[in-house]
């Protein structure tokens, strides 16, 4: 069915593209070009979607070296998405497209460039006119300034956009800023950066916006206000697995015209809280265990730059650690969505466009998830609080696939950015082979969950408490006993049966004893059977000082520049068939 804007904003004429009559048609939602001349069967259309016109100017305009406008009264230019495969990563990447148009008279240019212009401010309502922009000058490889001024400032110059540029000059001068200063008259806050960089503007613009609306987001019985401010992401880090779980790719150019044309992805934040009255946010990894235990190992070895976490992995792995605990989950609706039902949360996702009506529906009560936290397990509106207490490997927390580069489905490769879930991935105890079987498959395309060692749920809240010191000594001698001839098995040293427990028990959590934080070195664990009670947790690649915690996921509480990840194939055959070869390609890096 045509909508208004279709019917009412119909142009079509005939309009030279180089030396060729093309005929042009703009709808209210696409633009396109088709070479004119019937003898040719060859002849391609070019159609590109309103939203994804970057800029509409009157003339002959050339950005490279420097922009220059030729205006003959007849011409216009118009700058818009295009698609290209990446050489070196499956997604798919944008670049600047730029074609000129001439016109039979000015009457007509004219026409038409203000029927684009009133088509593009309907369409992008949220495209940014003014950013606050931040570059950590030493994320990744260093090249944040670089990154920014030559491959991002020149879109967003030519995109019309104010952006106020800030060069951080310290750890946490970005979330400062934030919190402190006036923060009227932005749309959104541009990261230059990598994870951590992210995590510390996420973490500002979350305690913004709480802060003037009055809430105490370290309460975690409240229900956290959504963020207006929007969050772009340029890549210039270590890992940038934001990036590529919310892009499909790591590219700055694709980033900026995200940024450029407005988009907005929606994205679940998981609150944890811990200690007194301490909280942090997480998008990507809560983890316990060997994600805990690389993290602290890692920050030993800052020097050695990104490869810090190949060798601190290997490190930990071969001290073949477990940990004791008892993990309690709040299980998501069943109906919706599963860990493993072997879909892909992609743009446009129908699991999570489903879900921002119920999350939104729901938003006025769900303060009441912590209140069923912190009395009797029953099974209460919000769903079912589960219980399971025994050694893992790790615990881990997932809000995304949390898909990288090294691991290119992530994991929990069915997670979902906007639907109010997490993803809880329990590894138990088990042999050093059945370990390395699991972590390998993060790299390949095998399900990692298809283990008899590992159980993936789907959760809206989780709380970790410690092991009791009686419990913990029976563990370890079981796990001595356990360790002989096990092959790919759990070592059933625990409960695994997803008892109903009392919650209320050991809610306060428990701080680590100096003796906890000793780090003992690392050593076989084939060898030296004592390994240490408690492990960190890795909250986004930050420890968090405290082992017992509660999480709690947020559906949509903050919106990105980006759409998720794209579906290559289906694309393909839509567009990239379609663009004409005289269709230049410009800020190619
Ligand atoms: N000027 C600065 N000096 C020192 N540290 C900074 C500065 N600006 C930001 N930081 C901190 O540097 C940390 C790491 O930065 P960033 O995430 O950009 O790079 P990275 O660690 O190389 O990449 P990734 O997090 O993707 O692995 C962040 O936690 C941030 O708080």
């Amino acid at each position: 069915m045509k909508t208004q804007m279709e019917t009412d904003l119909k142009l079509e004429s005939s309009l030279w593209v180089g030396n060729k009559r093309h005929l042009a048609v703009l709808t209210g939602w696409h633009l396109r070009w088709t070479e004119a001349d019937k003898k040719n069967p060859d002849k391609k259309t070019v159609s590109v979607p309103v939203a994804e016109v970057v800029r509409v100017e009157e003339g002959r305009v050339k950005i490279l070296p420097h922009k220059s406008v030729e205006d003959t009264g007849r011409d216009f230019t118009v700058f818009y998405v295009k698609r290209s495969n990446s050489r070196t990563t499956s997604g798919l990447l944008w670049r600047l497209g730029q074609t000129q148009f001439t016109c039979p008279s000015r009457v007509l240019r004219d026409q038409w460039t203000k029927h684009l212009w009133t088509v593009l401010k309907t369409h992008s309502p949220l495209r940014p006119h003014r950013l606050l922009v931040f570059i950590n000058p030493f994320g990744g490889k260093n090249k944040g300034r670089q990154i920014y001024h030559s491959l991002v400032a020149p879109l967003f110059e030519l995109a019309g956009i104010n952006s106020h540029v800030i060069v951080t000059e310290r750890a946490n001068h970005a979330r400062d800023h934030l919190l402190k200063k006036d923060l009227t008259g932005f749309d959104g806050v541009v990261c230059v950066g990598g994870d951590g960089m992210f995590n510390e503007i996420l973490h500002g613009v979350i305690g913004k916006t709480q802060q003037e609306a009055g809430l105490c987001e370290n309460d975690p019985a409240v229900t956290l206000q959504q963020c207006p401010l929007h969050i772009g992401i340029i890549p210039a880090g270590s890992t940038d697995c934001v990036c590529y779980a919310t892009v499909g790719v790591i590219d700055p150019v694709t980033s900026a015209l995200h940024i450029v044309i407005g988009d907005s992805q929606p994205l679940d934040v998981c609150s944890v809280h811990y200690g007194p009255g301490q909280v942090r946010y997480s998008v990507s990894l809560v983890g316990y265990g060997f994600y805990g235990d690389v993290l602290a190992e890692s920050e030993k070895h800052r020097w050695m730059g990104p490869f810090r976490y190949d060798y601190s992995g290997a490190v930990v792995f071969l001290s073949n650690r477990s940990y004791s605990g008892t993990v309690q989950y709040l299980l998501a609706d069943p109906l919706l969505s599963s860990p493993r039902d072997k879909t892909r949360c992609l743009s446009g996702c129908g699991v999570c466009s489903r879900s921002t009506e119920r999350l939104f529906r729901n938003s006025s009560d769900s303060g009441s998830l912590y209140s069923s936290y912190s009395g009797p397990f029953s099974n209460d509106s919000e769903g079912e609080w589960m219980s399971v207490d025994g050694r893992f490997k790790c615990v881990s927390l997932t809000c995304m696939s949390s898909s990288c580069a090294k691991s290119p489905l992530g994991l929990s490769p069915s997670a979902h950015l906007a639907d109010g879930t997490g993803d809880l991935i329990l590894v138990w105890d088990t042999n050093p082979l059945g370990f390395l079987k699991y972590l390998h498959r993060h790299t390949t395309t095998q399900d990692q969950f298809d283990l008899p060692f590992v159980e993936v749920h789907r959760v809206k809240a989780v709380r970790f408490a410690l092991a009791s010191r009686g419990e913990e000594a029976e563990d370890n001698e079981s796990l001595s006993n356990g360790m002989d001839g096990e092959d790919g098995g759990h070592i059933e040293n625990g409960s695994r049966a997803g008892s109903l427990q009392h919650l209320a028990a050991g809610a306060k959590g428990q701080t680590m004893t100096s003796e906890d934080k000793t780090v003992t070195p690392f050593m076989c664990g084939l060898c030296c059977r004592k390994t240490p009670a408690v492990s960190v947790w890795n909250c986004d690649g930050e420890i968090l000082p405290f082992p017992e915690i509660f999480c709690k996921i947020h559906g949509q509480l903050v919106h990105l520049y980006a759409r998720g990840i794209e579906d290559g194939a289906s694309l393909r055959d839509c567009t990239e068939e379609r663009v004409e070869s005289n269709t230049t390609c410009i800020l190619q890096r």
